[in-house]
């Protein structure tokens, strides 16, 4: 057998051109502009390829993107006070603080800084709880976009057994949660879990984020599961001359590909839909804050 290969990334255009369709409408009937305020402290290479990308997708939808670059040796005090300035800006619909931050900043004191009516990671102390509730939140854009692959290709999720692995707050935590929501039986394994290739076997649903290149096994998925990878892992590839690398997932894509249902590639599966959802969460929190309807099928 050999798995259907969910494509991410064409989702993911379908998903901006309908955040882009709602985007016209807000500026054409309510003179409204969604605006993202994205925080870079630091150099990272990866983070600035990431909020580079991001930058030109929001504004390819039509939104408008605000990108503050700040020293590495930023101080907490002065980020807190450009994060208070965004929260008071009205054209700042949303504001995402790239993670992880050099370590002499607190990162839970600076998200717990943002707005949560801005606070569009959805990483924000009371979006964490909402969600944990059941309440109406700011939903993380990983967790959001593997769910809605998901349900494209299930339809009816209700008392599949879903594992998850990995238990970070960004990723394992939110995305457990909302299987959870859609009637799953959800397990959340982690570095302490004890057989790990026995608990994954039972899977229906299998969410590797693990952040450790093509740790799962084929010989691990129950055949005919649906295989999310969201590893995001930078390999050498000598394979393709001296120095060169390449990207791969927390998954060993060829051997659970000839065993599973369906599986999402790295690249073009998880990492286009977080940055879709993201573009998607900005235009929620923008209709939210104007007190207007939300677009349907762009949120939980
Ligand atoms: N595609 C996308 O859009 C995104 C991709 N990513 C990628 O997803 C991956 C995970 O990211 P993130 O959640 O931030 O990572 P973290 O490092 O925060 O969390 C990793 C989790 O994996 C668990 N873990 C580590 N080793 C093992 C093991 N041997 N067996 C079982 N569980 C293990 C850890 O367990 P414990 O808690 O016990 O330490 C932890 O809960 C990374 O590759 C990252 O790059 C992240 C965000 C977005
Ligand atoms: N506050 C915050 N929010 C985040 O959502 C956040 C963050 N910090 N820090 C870093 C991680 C990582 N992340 C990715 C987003 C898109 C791709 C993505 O689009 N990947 C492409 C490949 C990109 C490439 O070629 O490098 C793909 O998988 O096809 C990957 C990873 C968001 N993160």
């Amino acid at each position: 057998m050999s798995a259907t290969v969910i494509d991410g990334k064409a989702f993911a255009a379908t998903v901006r051109e309908k955040v882009a369709a709602h985007v016209a409408r807000l500026k054409a009937d309510h003179g409204v502009t969604p605006g993202l305020a994205v925080v870079l402290v630091g150099e990272d290479p990866a983070s600035q390829v990431y909020v580079r990308s991001k930058g030109k997708m929001t504004v390819e939808v039509g939104m408008n993107s605000y990108e503050h670059k700040l020293d590495v040796d930023t101080s907490e005090a002065d980020l807190l006070a450009l994060i208070d300035r965004l929260n008071g800006d009205p054209d700042v619909h949303g504001i995402l603080v790239q993670l992880p931050l050099p370590g002499h900043l607190d990162e839970d004191l600076v998200i717990n800084a943002i707005d949560p009516a801005k606070d569009v990671d959805g990483f924000h102390i009371s979006n964490v709880g909402l969600l944990g509730t059941g309440q109406k939140s700011m939903v993380p854009c990983t967790p959001l976009g593997c769910l809605m692959m998901l349900r494209a290709h299930h339809g009816d999720l209700s008392g599949m057994d879903a594992v998850v692995i990995g238990r970070s707050k960004i990723v394992g935590k939110p995305m457990a949660q909302l299987l959870l929501g859609d009637s799953c039986t959800v397990t959340i394994a982690h570095s302490r879990t004890k057989d790990l290739p026995q608990v994954v076997r039972r899977a229906d649903i299998v969410v590797a984020a693990v952040g450790r290149p093509q740790m799962v096994p084929g010989d691990w998925i129950k055949p005919g599961a649906t295989v999310i990878d969201v590893g995001i892992n930078r390999i050498d590839a000598p394979e393709k001359g001296a120095g060169k690398t390449r990207l791969v997932g927390d998954v060993d894509y060829d051997s659970c590909a000839a065993i599973a249902g369906a599986i999402t590639p790295v690249p073009g599966g998880v990492g286009p839909m977080t940055i879709a959802c993201l573009l998607a969460n900005t235009v929620t929190a923008c209709c939210r804050a104007n007190g207007l309807a939300e677009p349907e099928g762009l949120t939980v």
